[in-house]
């Protein structure tokens, strides 16, 4: 009905004042209860069947301590790109428009960004075997993304138990953003070398759904 699209368009242009009010000022933004409950499951679930149904890479070998001579084979983080329309991923699809439609009420409120495209949706999958990501940088060398934009799935998350934490080391602060990967949370961050970041071990089932934005 009118009423339902006009309330979505007054809540995605409040979120999109929010990302570039947090973008701009802090380069990292967080948003939770993105898609609500409902939505988020229904996600969940189209990530889990694609899991089960072994559409996941192999995940790369983190042979253990370099050297050593038992090389514990260790799988890392497992990923499928999709772009929305593939059978059974419709409400990856939602979720894309969804990010989409932020961004797009982001025009011309972001420091030095325009944006004017974005990739694929990179589903990974961190298996919980200790699996992490070491500190890098997205796009160091100016490959042309700008915003980095990741939903996170996993329920009833706890980051003393699971480990999992994305720890963000904003350049020339000497904070560190310590973020939960916890259900229907939104991230947007700058991919430059503005954030380099890292993936703690994560020791339960860890799932996000990446975009990154180009300008
Ligand atoms: O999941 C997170 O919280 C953060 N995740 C990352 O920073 C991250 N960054 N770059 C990648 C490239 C290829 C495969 C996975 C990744 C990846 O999880
Ligand atoms: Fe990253």
């Amino acid at each position: 009905s009118k009423t339902y699209f006009s309330v979505l368009e007054t809540r995605t242009k409040m979120l999109a004042d929010y990302a570039c009010n947090c973008l701009n000022r802090y380069g990292v933004c967080v948003i939770d209860n993105f898609l609500g409950n409902g939505k988020g499951l229904e996600i969940l679930e189209q990530v889990q069947d694609m899991h089960r149904a072994g559409l996941f890479t192999e995940g790369q070998l983190m042979n253990s301590e370099r050297g050593s001579s038992n090389l514990k084979h260790v799988r890392g983080d497992v990923l499928t790109w999709v772009d929305g329309g593939e059978e059974g991923c419709e409400d990856i699809g939602f979720l894309v428009s969804s990010m989409d439609a932020v961004i797009l009420k982001c025009a011309g409120k972001l420091t030095n960004v325009n944006v004017n495209g974005r990739t694929k949706a990179m589903v990974a999958c961190y298996p919980g075997n200790g699996t992490q990501y070491l500190r890098h940088v997205d796009n160091p060398n100016d490959d042309g993304r700008c915003i980095t934009c990741i939903y996170y799935l996993n329920k009833n998350w706890e980051a003393k138990k699971y480990g999992g934490l994305l720890r963000i080391y904003p350049e020339g602060q000497d904070r560190v953003a310590s973020i939960e990967p916890v259900f229907d949370r939104l991230l947007f961050f700058w991919s430059d070398r503005r954030n380099p970041h890292e993936v703690m071990k994560a020791f339960k089932t860890r799932y996000a759904i990446t975009v990154w934005y180009y300008d």
